[in-house]
C-alpha cells in the first residue's frame, strides 16, 4: 500500500540530511515540507519565534504536547541546556513511530522522551513516572480543543508554578478560540501574542505565550 506522508518525509531526512546533525534535519524537513509535501510542523517562521522563548526560558523541565514527526522536538532539544530532558507525547502511534526514527537520526535521542498516549491519561501520572514536581515550558501542539482542558489539567496537578511557561501552536489556524479567550482574560495568566503564519504558507496564524502567575 502507499506509504503515509510522515514515512515519506522520513524518508527524505534519511537520503539528504546529515546524521547527527539536528540542523540539517530541521533544513531538510522545512525544504521537503515547501517544495515537495506540506506537513503540519510547526515550521521555520514560527520555529524561529520557538527557538527564541526555548532559548529565554532555558527549561530544566520541558514537556511538549503533540510530536506528529518530531521537528519541534528535534527543534527545542537542540537548545536546552546538557542534563536537560523534554518529554513529548504523541496520540498517534505511527506518527511516534517516525518521530523515534527522526529523533535519532538527529542525535538528540538522549535529550528526548517519546511517550504514546492521550494527555488527559497522561498528565496526571507526569509526576509519579518522571519524577518531577512542576514543569518550567509546555508547547502545546496536539488537539485544539484539548488545550484548554489540558492546562486546567496541569494546574489541577501543581505542574505550573509562579513563571511556567506555556507556548501554543495554531491559535489562529486552525484556532483554539476557547483557549485563547481563557489565557488573555484569567488573572492568573499574563499572554502575548506572536503574529506570524500557517507553516509553509501566507496563512495568518501565531503563538500564543502565557506567563503562569500562581
Ligand atoms: O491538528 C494539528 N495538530 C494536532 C495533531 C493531532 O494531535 C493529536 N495528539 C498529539 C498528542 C496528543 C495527546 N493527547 C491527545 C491528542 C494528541 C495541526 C493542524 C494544522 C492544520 C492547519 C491548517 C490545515 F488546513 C490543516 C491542518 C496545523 C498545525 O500546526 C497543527 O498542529
Ligand atoms: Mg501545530
Amino acid at each position: 500500500t502507499r506509504s503515509t506522508r510522515p514515512q515519506r518525509l522520513l524518508k527524505a531526512v534519511q537520503k539528504k540530511a546529515i546524521k547527527g546533525d539536528p540542523q540539517s534535519v530541521i533544513s531538510t524537513i522545512d525544504y521537503f515540507c515547501r517544495h515537495s509535501e506540506w506537513a503540519m510542523n510547526v515550521g521555520d517562521e514560527k520555529g524561529a519565534i520557538l527557538d527564541s522563548v526555548v532559548c529565554e526560558v532555558s527549561p530544566s523541565t520541558a514537556l511538549e504536547l503533540g510530536t506528529y514527526c518530531g521537528y519541534s522536538a528535534v527543534r527545542i532539544a537542540r537548545l536546552l541546556p546538557p542534563g536537560t530532558k523534554l518529554i513529548t507525547l504523541e496520540f498517534n502511534p505511527d506518527y511516534a513511530a517516525v518521530a523515534r526514527q527522526i529523533i535519532e537520526y538527529s542525535g538528540l535521542q538522549d535529550k528526548i522522551c517519546l511517550v504514546e498516549g492521550a494527555s488527559g491519561d497522561l498528565i496526571p501520572k507526569m509526576q509519579e513516572l518522571f519524577g518531577i514536581k512542576t514543569l518550567d515550558f509546555v508547547f502545546l501542539d496536539h488537539w485544539k480543543d484539548r488545550y484548554l482542558p489540558d492546562i486546567k489539567l496541569l494546574e489541577e496537578c501543581q505542574l505550573l508554578r509562579k513563571g511556567s511557561i506555556l507556548l501554543a501552536d495554531n491559535v489562529i489556524c486552525p484556532g483554539t478560540p476557547d483557549y485563547l479567550e481563557y489565557v488573555r482574560n484569567s488573572p492568573r495568566y499574563e499572554s502575548k501574542y506572536f503574529k506570524s503564519h500557517l507553516e509553509y504558507t501566507k496563512v495568518e496564524d501565531g503563538l500564543e505565550k502565557s506567563v503562569f502567575l500562581g
